[in-house]
């Protein structure tokens, strides 16, 4: 086996700063990597809460001029992960999210912001640093779109590069005026180059010039290509078809482990499932809710955006609970949503719990207490809180769409019969399709067997990262071999 080396480009790492699945996914995949003789770095950008976080930051190259002020590359640590760090004050040292500014309104300046992050990515593809050449660069979501762009409108040869579609939705759409600005020159404003609806697409750039397209499972590779989930894209991505494949995440099984899991009341494992009891009653008492040991409970840990499909949960709320369904959700995100099951919370205590922000440790407590863990998506590309709770022993109700089609295995007749049902899909996305499907859970909730079963083949399943690394391991052997 020879050995690779890769630079990952990206927005987000965990455990340094994550807005979403993009950071779990980045901070994994150079780990899972290792054992396949692939030595990956990652540049990020040097927000606050990354310059805070990292170990040992070292300088080791210096611009005078990235976008507007001086910058410099720094080298450095945290943990297991080996980055490289984009220090650039007047792009990223500022308060709110990486995207947002604290008016919750788009930084103005993210088209800089972000293509400074994608050209010293491709610069260093193109030996900037002497001690480190890569041989392969992956690219993820739009922040990283235009990475591919400066390889291909430069002079200087560059390695292959992989682009990794984590949401379609996010698409990063500038004004044409910005194309000399950002370094591109004319010429890269075309159908075949950045070019979109008229102005500069990010992520467009990066689905037309890398050299491979990978998303984060296979069934949204297929249904990106068509009109319903391609968000005007669908065309590109069919055109591209022969470099589009999908690969699904993992989760990083030492931060998500059931039996050595310290932020939960009681740890477990197949053979002591039984305390999930514990844990089940703490989380009932941390959200208010009635502690029944009887009653289903079940959890949501999710962004609140149209895309979860939380809005439809609201509307069959009434239906739960007369049924004596407890409801236990982490969330934030559109303030409509928020405010929904706030008020739901305040209507009905006993029966709805809301937390309303970001909480890592209630995440893990959540997925260790719910009997049912609800992920109702109106598209997913991935998701990676169903893989948590099949690990944890919370069965997956699940909106049958993309990765989420693709990692749990309905309970019907033939997959109990067959002992390998893991939770319960439903299709449409529809509020009496969510209904159904609930009604559906509850009757096999009541069956104690059956319900032992679908807990351990889940926890059974394999959600770890050694199968996508192969794949992902693959890819990147097979573009250096090209
Ligand atoms: N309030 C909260 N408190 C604590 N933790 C919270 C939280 N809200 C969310 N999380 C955590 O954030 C992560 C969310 O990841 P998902 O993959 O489920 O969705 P997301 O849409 O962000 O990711 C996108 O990218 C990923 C990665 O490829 C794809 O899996 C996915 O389909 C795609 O939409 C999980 O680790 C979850 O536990």
């Amino acid at each position: 086996m020879t050995s690779l080396t890769a630079l990952s480009i990206a927005s987000e790492i965990f455990p340094l700063i994550k807005t979403g699945g993009l950071a779990d996914v980045t901070g994994a995949l150079p780990t899972a990597l290792k054992p396949h003789g692939i030595a990956m770095r990652t540049l990020i950008p040097g927000y606050p809460a990354v310059l805070g976080g990292i170990e040992n930051p070292q300088p080791v190259h210096s611009f005078t001029d990235l976008f507007g002020s001086s910058a410099r590359l720094l080298s450095a640590r945290c943990e297991e992960l080996e980055l490289l760090v984009l220090d650039a004050p007047h792009l990223y040292v500022r308060p709110g999210n990486p995207y947002v500014g604290p008016d919750a309104k788009d930084w103005p300046d993210n088209a800089f912001r972000f293509a400074a992050l994608a050209q010293v990515g491709a610069r260093i593809g193109q030996g900037l640093l002497p001690g480190f050449v890569p041989d392969v660069l992956h690219a993820h979501d739009w922040q990283a779109g235009l990475l591919p762009a400066y390889l291909r409108y430069s002079d200087r040869p560059g390695p292959k590069s992989v682009f990794t579609i984590h949401n379609l939705a996010y698409q990063g759409r500038f004004e044409r005026d910005l194309l000399a600005p950002l370094g591109l020159p004319e010429r890269a404003f075309s159908l075949d180059g950045v070019e979109y609806w008229g102005g500069i697409g990010f992520l467009k750039a990066g689905l037309q010039l890398a050299d491979r397209i990978t998303t984060v499972s296979p069934t949204y590779a297929q249904e990106i290509q068509n009109s319903e989930a391609g968000m005007g894209l669908e065309g590109l991505l069919r055109l591209r078809a022969d470099c589009l494949s999908g690969i699904l995440n993992g989760v990083d099984t030492k931060v998500w482990d059931p039996a050595a899991d310290e932020l939960i009341t009681a740890t477990y494992d197949l053979e002591t499932i039984g305390a999930r009891a514990r844990n089940k009653q703490a989380l009932q008492t941390r959200f208010g809710l009635k502690t029944d040991p009887g009653a289903l409970l079940l959890g949501v840990v999710s962004r609140l955006s149209w895309q979860k499909g939380l809005d439809i949960l609201l509307e069959v709320l009434p239906g739960l609970l007369a049924e004596g369904t407890q409801l236990a959700l982490l969330g934030s995100g559109d303030a409509p949503l928020e405010e929904g099951f706030r008020a739901a919370a305040l209507a009905h205590p006993g029966q709805v719990g809301a937390v309303i922000g970001y909480d890592e440790a209630l995440a893990h407590q959540i997925q260790a207490g719910a009997d049912v863990l609800l992920v109702p998506s109106r598209f997913e590309p991935c998701g990676l809180t169903q893989l948590c709770a099949l690990r944890y022993g919370a069965v997956p109700v699940v909106a049958r769409v993309g990765g989420l089609a693709d990692t749990v295995v309905d309970a019907n007749q033939m997959a109990i019969a067959t002992g390998v049902a893991t939770g319960v899909q439903f299709s449409p996305v529809t509020a009496e399709m969510l209904a159904a499907a609930l009604t559906k859970t509850r009757a096999l909730y009541a069956d104690h067997t059956t319900w032992r079963n679908l807990q351990i083949n889940g926890m059974t399943t394999d959600v770890s990262w050694k199968n996508p690394a192969q794949h992902y391991a693959k890819l990147y052997r097979e573009l250096v071999d090209t």
